[in-house]
């Protein structure tokens, strides 16, 4: 017997480690680089990234996002300019959020509707000019509103019904203007099926949804509030449409309810703290499944980074990794472009 079993059999064990084990050691696999890679379960690749941008008015004009180090609002040509950056790296699909002008905005978002608004010109003129790439746009009406919600607001409610017409207006414009996916994020009950059905008797049929089916209450879209303009205009909260953090099994029926009403992919939102939600989804459902890595979880990482408190890139491809592991198709992060690069050069 060595001089290490001795020693734990003098602390108090009775039995040898490979007693306790049964022969069962599970750092042999772990001895080597090569036997790491030969057991590694999931794998981030850059087909698993969405890249959400922000948009703005002007010409060859872009602006630092104060709360999001790293992240600049583009104006349409400069955003073609990145969808064309994205598409050289390999990145599937992008998102465009607009910081809309306050001129308009309104109390129903129904800025939303024009053909001209700032992600419908950014639609036509990606797909114009980077046909590859895919678009997926946002159907909801915050960043169209004088309130900030995403929804109608009357008499201190957001009202169901009125602003899934609103949101279907909006949808079928993105349609129009070339949108693949059409991903809304308001949580209105029944606008999938509403969405469906008007791109389908509208001849949009192959335009898919992607729902954001289970989007939380949360305290982590601070920093996007920035990006698009809304911090200082939302009035009280969204916990009347959005579900309560503490939530699981409701989040289940908000998929279901989804998938049922023609969902193609669900997302979770936000990702990280969620992920228990992204597995249960894709055991319970076994659909495309994504999640979003939402703006304050981008800038939290950055922020430790920058203070020199963890190694931002590793944080990053890890946290990454774990949307991977926990079911997720797919991941819309901020740091798509970032990560996109650090796998390219291996
Ligand atoms: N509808 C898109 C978002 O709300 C994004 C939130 C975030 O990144 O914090
Ligand atoms: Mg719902």
């Amino acid at each position: 017997m060595n001089k290490a079993f001795s020693q734990i059999r003098q602390s108090g064990a009775n039995r040898s480690v490979d007693e306790i084990t049964q022969g069962r050691r599970l750092r042999r696999l772990r001895k080597a680089d090569w036997s790491r890679r030969l057991v590694q379960e999931s794998r981030l690749t850059v087909d698993d990234l969405i890249w959400p941008i922000f948009l703005c008015e002007g010409e060859n004009h872009s602006e630092p996002v104060d709360a999001m180090p790293g992240v600049e609002r583009y104006s349409v040509d400069m955003a073609v300019r990145q969808a064309e950056k994205a598409a050289k790296l390999g990145i599937p699909a992008i998102a465009p959020f607009p910081r809309e002008n306050m001129e308009f905005r309104d109390v129903n978002g129904s800025y939303i509707a024009n053909p001209d608004n700032l992600i419908n010109r950014t639609v036509r003129a990606i797909k114009k000019e980077v046909p590859q790439i895919g678009i997926i746009t946002d159907a909801a009406l915050d960043p169209f509103t004088i309130h900030g919600h995403d929804g109608i607001l009357r008499d201190g409610v957001i009202v169901n019904d009125e602003s899934v017409e609103m949101v279907v207006l909006g949808a079928l414009a993105q349609a129009e203007a070339g949108a693949d996916i059409i991903a809304p994020s308001d949580m209105m009950d029944g606008r999938i099926g509403a969405i469906r059905e008007a791109l389908d008797t509208n001849g949009f049929q192959d335009v898919a949804i992607m729902s954001y089916a289970t989007k939380f209450a949360s305290a982590f879209y601070g920093p996007y509030r920035d990006a698009i303009g809304t911090s200082g205009l939302l009035q009280g909260d969204k916990k009347t449409y959005y579900i309560d953090p503490a939530n699981s099994d409701e989040a289940v029926r908000e998929a279901e309810q989804d998938l049922a009403e023609g969902a193609d992919m669900i997302m979770v939102k936000p990702g990280l703290p969620y992920l228990d939600i992204v597995r249960r989804l894709k055991d319970v459902f076994a659909m495309p499944t994504y999640a979003y890595q939402v703006s304050g979880e981008y800038s939290m990482i950055k922020a430790a980074g920058a203070n020199g408190w963890i190694d931002e890139e590793r944080v990053m491809m890890e946290s990454l990794l774990a949307f991977k592991r926990a079911g997720c198709d797919g991941i819309l992060t901020y740091f798509a472009v970032e990560v996109a690069e650090k796998l390219a050069r291996g």
